[in-house]
């Protein structure tokens, strides 16, 4: 509930006087119609359905004082006149609140989307290690829609409670024996509807972990789809989507079932209840036509307003779970929070490497829970214009090491340093605008060549763009295509070949002019040709930037100046290319001879 409360505080900070003008014109718009409800008394009595006269009713008897002074057979004219501009009036009223509530809401949502989108881009990648993407994707997506929903929903609850005030002290002021009446009978559903509100909070609770499983898999299929299509697990994946959307379905069924229940209840019992009353008013209390009027018009005013009230508390109390799911990943993001991106921004400043970057006494682990370390005790040291390759099986830490390296990850202990400055909070963001990385598994937007290579560089000029290009082997490919840079590539460039989207990457990595370059198995799935062009080019580059490569083909780094070679995160050799490669006896030498007898 607290949740709900903070964003409710939000809505009316972000809306601030558009929320309480609209809150105003809810009310006004509702006395309006109300008063053009309680106006046909006066209009039925003119017209001759009630044959006695309608003063002793005080709105009425007020209104024809009000009229006294036209002549009569003007009368029912400027009741009816008062009726359509009542009408008319409510009708505008009700055109710009609808736009203005669209307006608030619309925004609030932004807003909240914008929060989160920001809080999730500020946090620390080993947040995002940790976490199954398809929960942030159900978070921004289906829950930000609930959170705005209740949200809203909440105001309106807060509407129709100020107009239930209003139209019950307007009721006394008509009747009180007859509004007490209705308003006991009113509490007392309340009372009894509580065990709606419950359920209402269970299927709430199901509906946010069905959707997060649905988006969870959803993902996962379809990022697994080649294995799914090439293993033939069609079958299998439509079973289990078949299933969960089976058990969405009957949970929402199931919500519209209670809510309809309570709906029914409130109905039957307003119809039962009315009946009552006129029986009793009429048969039994003898009261006059006009006065049963009003009997009508008070039940149908306050009642309704129960059954709002009831829906509005069921609908709020369904989404209570998602305010909670964004709240936490809110908390989540704040706990893992690495710098706001403008203070980020502000603190970098040009980055070189003299010296080297130094690794020292280094442990880490991804749980601290287990005993495991992923690295544990480095020691290495690359000195700044080498290339240095960092070999192992896998699950060696390869990897692991690299985020290390280029600041993505913390050490548990020890220190990385940079030209014998440790790298802190303080330099830790220079030290990453200097580095491009190209990842195992590159990405590409959906957008054209040029736009996917100048978003890391939006100055660069045509030239440089070829130069990188021709760097990554890729400027024949990409002047063969249609419309050459301008090509727009299909989602995650799925369009190219998978050595045509590492070379694009290469190219965008390079194109930053990095003073340190991060290859992760980045020319894995390259031809030998295009391998050696890519070789040739990281060779030019020696003297000029730090090369930092893994590599699972120990082929491709035979000019590099230092190996490093890992196993079960520990340092077992270290030295140059040649040097290893003599050791025969040792893991490097092994591993060479594996791969040279293979070939
Ligand atoms: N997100 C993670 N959570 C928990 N453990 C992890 C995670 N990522 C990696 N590990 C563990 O850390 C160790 C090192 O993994 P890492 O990915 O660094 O190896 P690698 O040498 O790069 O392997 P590969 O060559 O297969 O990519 C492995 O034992 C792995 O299981």
């Amino acid at each position: 509930m607290k949740e709900l409360l903070f964003y409710v505080k939000r809505l009316r900070d972000y809306a601030g006087k558009k929320l309480y003008i609209n809150l105003i014109s809810s009310v006004i718009i509702s006395c309006l119609e109300g008063v053009g409800i309680y106006l046909l008394i006066p209009m039925l009595s003119l017209i001759g359905v009630f044959s006695g006269g309608t003063g002793s009713i005080p709105f009425i008897s007020g209104f024809f004082d009000f009229i006294r002074w036209i002549p009569e057979k003007w009368n029912l004219l400027v009741i009816l006149s008062v009726y359509a501009v009542l009408i008319i009036g409510q009708a505008v009223m009700q055109k710009y609140q609808s736009i203005r509530s669209s307006e608030i809401q619309q925004g609030f949502i932004r807003l909240l989307r914008l929060d989160i989108y920001q809080a999730l881009l500020e946090s620390r990648w080993s947040f995002f290690v940790k976490k199954r993407r398809s929960d942030f994707n159900h978070v921004l997506t289906s829950e930000l829609a609930r959170v705005s929903q209740g949200t809203v929903q909440t105001m309106m609850l807060l509407t129709s409670l100020i107009f239930t005030v209003i139209q019950i002290a307007f009721a006394f002021w008509l009747s009180a024996k007859l509004t007490a009446l209705v308003m006991i009978c009113g509490i007392g559903f309340v009372l009894f509807s509580r065990r709606f509100v419950k359920g209402a909070k269970v299927l709430g609770d199901r509906t946010s972990e069905l959707s997060q499983s649905y988006f969870a898999g959803v993902a996962d299929h379809f990022n697994g789809i080649k294995d799914i299509k090439s293993n033939m697990l069609e079958k299998t994946n439509l079973n289990w989507f078949r299933a969960l959307c089976g058990r969405m379905e009957q949970n929402i069924v199931q919500f519209v079932r209670m809510q309809s229940n309570s709906q029914l209840l409130y109905r039957a019992s307003s119809a039962v209840l009315i009946v009552l009353f006129i029986f009793l008013s009429f048969e039994v209390l003898h009261v006059r036509a006009e006065q049963l009027m009003l009997i009508i018009l008070i039940f149908s005013r306050l009642w309704p307003r129960f059954t709002t009230i009831q829906a509005n508390l069921e609908q709020i109390v369904s989404t209570l779970p998602a305010f909670k799911g964004l709240t936490d990943l809110q908390r989540e993001c704040r706990e893992f929070q690495e710098m706001a991106l403008a203070e980020r921004d502000a603190q970098i400043r040009p980055f070189s490497i003299k010296e080297g970057i130094s690794c020292r006494q280094v442990y880490f682990r991804y749980d601290s829970s287990h005993s495991d370390y992923a690295l544990e005790n480095i020691n290495l040291h690359i000195p700044a214009n080498s290339t240095t390759a960092i070999v192992g099986k896998s699950g060696a830490g390869k990897s692991t090491l690299i985020d290390i390296l280029i600041g993505l990850f913390q050490p548990e202990k020890g220190q990385v340093v940079i030209d014998g400055v440790p790298l802190t909070a303080d330099n830790l963001f220079s030290y990453r605008s200097s580095v491009s990385y190209v990842s195992q598994d590159p990405f590409l937007f959906n957008a054209s060549i040029r736009e996917n290579l100048i978003m890391v560089e939006p100055d660069a000029s045509e030239e440089r763009i070829w130069d990188a290009l021709r760097f990554s082997a890729s400027d024949e490919f990409v002047s063969r295509l249609p419309q050459g840079l301008d090509t727009v590539i299909g989602d995650r460039g799925i369009r190219l070949s998978g050595g045509e989207r590492q070379r694009i990457v290469l190219a965008r990595a390079i194109l930053r002019r990095p003073a340190i370059l991060v290859l992760d198995e980045a020319t894995s799935a390259l031809d030998n040709e295009n391998e050696a062009k890519i070789q040739g080019a990281l060779d030019r580059l020696k003297g000029n930037m730090t090369i930092i490569v893994i590599a699972h083909r120990l082929s491709t780094i035979r000019n590099a100046d230092q190996v490093i070679v890992l196993e079960q995160g520990g340092i077992i050799q270290q030295g140059a290319y040649q040097q290893l490669s003599n050791e025969t006896k040792g893991t490097f030498g092994r591993l060479l001879a594996y791969q040279t007898s293979g070939q």
